[in-house]
Formats: C-alpha cells, structure tokens, sequence
C-alpha cells in the first residue's frame, strides 16, 4: 500500500494506493471523520457498477451506513447537463441534506460528474474519489469537477476538493486495453512537464504497465499522483503553475468536442494534443528532439499521434478559441521546453497553431 497527502492547509487529504482496498472504504470514511450519521450517495457507471457496487454497498451497510447509488450510462457523455440534473433529481427526492456524502466510484467521468454535484448540492456537501481506471489518478485528485457543454470540454463546473481517495488496483483489471493505454497518457503527459527521470521509467516500463504488472503500476500511479499533488498544492485554483497540466489538452479538447464526445478519449486525445504541442515548440525555436522523444513514448504505448483526417480544421480552431487558458484573445499555449519541463507561452500565432493542425492530419 502506498500513501501520499495533498497539502491544501485545512482541506488537505490522502490518496491511499493498494491492491484489495474497495472493502476497507467503511474504515476509511470513518477515520476521515464521516460517520455513519450522514446519509452515502455512490454515483458510478453501468459498466462499474456490475463488477464493484453490490460489494462495496453491503461493506457500508455492514458498518451502519445507510447507502444510496445512482448509476449513469458508460461514457463521456454523461458528463452532461442532462444526467447532472436527472442526478440532483434523485438526492433530492431520496432527501440528502448537508451531512451527505457523494463517492465517486468510477473514472474520470463519473469523478468530475459527482464532484460537481458534491460541489453544488446545497451548495456543497462532502465528497469522496474511489478511482477505478489508470486516467483517474490525474481525474480523482486536484478538485476539479465539471461537466462539458457541446461546445467545449469542462465549461461548467468548480473547484471542489474531494476529503479522501481511496484507490483500488485490484478494480484496475477490467479495464478494457484501449482505457489502459488511454489512461497511462495521462502518467506519460506527468513525466513530460515534471520529471524526465520518470519519462525514462516509463519507457523501460511500458510492457509492464501495460500488462497491469502490479508493483509497477502502483508506483506509475503513486508518482502521477505524487507530481499532480505538487503542482495543485502549489496553485490550487490554476492561478498561474497549475496550468502546466493542461498540457496537450488545447488541442486535445478541442479534438474531443468536434470529434463528438466519447469518439477519442480523453488520453487518446491528450496523446495527439502532446504531440502538437511538441511540433509547435519546434516551431518556436526549441530542439526537435522533444517531438521525436514525445511522439516515439506515445507510439510505443499504442497511443494516437495523428489527428483523424475527416475532422475538419476550421471546427478544431473554433474550438480552441473556447480553451480556458486564453485570456483577451490571446492564444496561450503549454509547450515543452525540454524533457521533463514546460512553459506558457502568450500570445502563439492562431495561423502557426492552424499550419501544425493541419499537418498532424493523418491515419490515427
Ligand atoms: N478533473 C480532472 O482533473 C481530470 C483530469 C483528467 C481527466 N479528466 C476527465 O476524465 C474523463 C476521462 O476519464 P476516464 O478515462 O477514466 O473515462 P471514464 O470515466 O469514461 O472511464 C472509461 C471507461 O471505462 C469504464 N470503466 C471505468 N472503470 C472501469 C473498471 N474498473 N472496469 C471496467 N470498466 C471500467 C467506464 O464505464 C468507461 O466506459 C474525461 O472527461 C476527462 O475530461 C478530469
Ligand atoms: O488538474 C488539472 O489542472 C488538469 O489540467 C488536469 C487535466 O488532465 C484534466 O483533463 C483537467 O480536467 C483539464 O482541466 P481544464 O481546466 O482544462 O478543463
Ligand atoms: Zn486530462
């Protein structure tokens, strides 16, 4: 088992990492001081819940908890309006109150779904990440929660940290290959900003990782999980460091909006997102070594590098414009300036950014 805190002053809180741990969430709660006293509500995924929820609700009940789910469609589409509110619906028909908890037990969707009710359930009620894919050790820590809206990826939603994440390896084998390969980009994209000693790792480790080789994913995770810490504990609320984490995802939300929802993943977009990014440090001056060293670790983990042809340049464009980091008209783009580290940078030409869409055209 492995433990690390985030350090937010008084919100602080664990990220405890280990094979088995779905059935010790009644301790768990209980030693982060949720009791048996405020009503449970698990919110995960038809394709989850099959596998994960029977058992871990009789856990609770076990423990006197009184324990409500509520289960949306797989996919990232139910990160929506429409399933925020038939969910809000359900809390308040079943009479939640202030004392509630919200688990997530699920991946990335349903952690930024059932965030952003926790965080907007009377106007905030305690919340809890069991992650369930590889993708959610970026997803289940760091507070942001969001639904998209069809025009952009995450446009409506809020910071609100979770009080624990509890993650279960051992839920990490029904994962699908492409959710695999999806889900480690994301460890990938946290060797590309902070760590060029963990890039490395991750190179010699890709047969293992991606055979769920346990000792190595733990530690994948911990380290994904050990870098975004730092940076959020550093600048919670994206005020400026933060941002770094964004890397790949100008291009890759825009890929996935116009793409439509759910056609590329979120990690399969972010891969090709990195990529661009790459090409257009390239651009501005820095080695290309960094387009060959991202674009060489991606392919080798079976990752997209190329953006689907059939998706139209002016549409991707548009999209971008919409990204959260561009402030009075000002394209800002994250770009790698070597291995390991990266910058904003303000004010990148809309024309450059279009020419390396355009030539990132290909066979994904
Ligand atoms: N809040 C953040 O900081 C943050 C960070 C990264 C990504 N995200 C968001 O996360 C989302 C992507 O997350 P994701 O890749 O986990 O997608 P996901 O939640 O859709 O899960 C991927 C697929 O795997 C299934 N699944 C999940 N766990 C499973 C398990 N253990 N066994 C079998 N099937 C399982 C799901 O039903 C789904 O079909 C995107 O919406 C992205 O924007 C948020
Ligand atoms: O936590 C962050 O900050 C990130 O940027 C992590 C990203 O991997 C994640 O996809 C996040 O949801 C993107 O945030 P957004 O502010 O660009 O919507
Ligand atoms: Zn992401």
């Amino acid at each position: 088992m492995r433990e690390l805190w985030i350090e937010l002053g008084e919100r602080s809180y664990p990220i405890i990492i280990g094979d088995g741990l779905l059935n010790r969430l009644p301790q768990a709660l209980s030693d982060r001081g949720m009791g048996t006293d405020g009503d449970l509500f698990i919110i995960t995924d038809e394709n989850i819940a099959p596998h994960y929820l029977s058992g871990l609700e009789a856990a609770l009940k076990e423990q006197g908890y009184t324990v409500n789910s509520f289960v949306v469609p797989g996919g990232e589409s139910s990160k929506s309006l429409k399933w925020y509110e038939n969910i809000m619906t359900e809390a308040i028909q079943l009479g939640l109150d202030r004392k509630s908890v919200v688990i997530a037990l699920g991946g990335g969707v349903v952690g930024d779904l059932a965030g952003f009710v926790a965080a907007t359930y009377m106007r905030g009620v305690r919340f809890v990440q069991v992650p369930t894919t590889i993708l959610a050790h970026d997803s289940s820590v760091g507070g942001k929660v969001a639904v998209n809206h069809p025009l952009a990826k995450n446009m409506i939603g809020a910071f609100h940290q979770p009080e624990l994440v509890l993650y279960d390896t051992a839920t990490l084998l029904t994962l699908s290959d492409r959710e695999i390969r999806s889900g480690l980009a994301e460890v990938i994209k946290h060797g590309l900003i902070w760590d060029e000693a963990f890039l490395n790792w991750c190179d010699e480790h890709a047969d293992a990782l991606l055979k769920l080789d346990a000792e190595s994913l733990s530690y994948a995770l911990y380290r994904g999980c050990e870098v975004k810490a730092s940076v959020v504990s550093q600048d919670e609320k994206e005020a400026g460091l933060r941002a770094i984490l964004n890397l790949g995802h100008t291009i890759g939300h825009a890929l996935e909006a116009v793409a439509g929802y759910g056609e590329l993943l979120h990690g399969e977009a972010i891969s090709i997102g990195m990529v661009g990014s790459a090409r257009l440090a390239e651009e501005l001056g820095y080695p290309a070594t960094i387009v060959e060293r991202t674009q060489s670790i991606l392919e080798r983990y079976g990752l997209p590098v190329r953006i689907p042809k059939h998706l139209d340049t002016d549409a991707i464009m548009a999209a971008m414009m919409r990204d959260k980091k561009f402030k009075s008209g000002q394209m800002n783009f994250v770009v790698p300036v070597e291995i390991g580290k990266v910058e904003i940078q303000t004010g990148i030409s809309p024309t450059l950014v279009r020419s390396i869409v355009d030539d990132l055209k290909g066979e994904v």
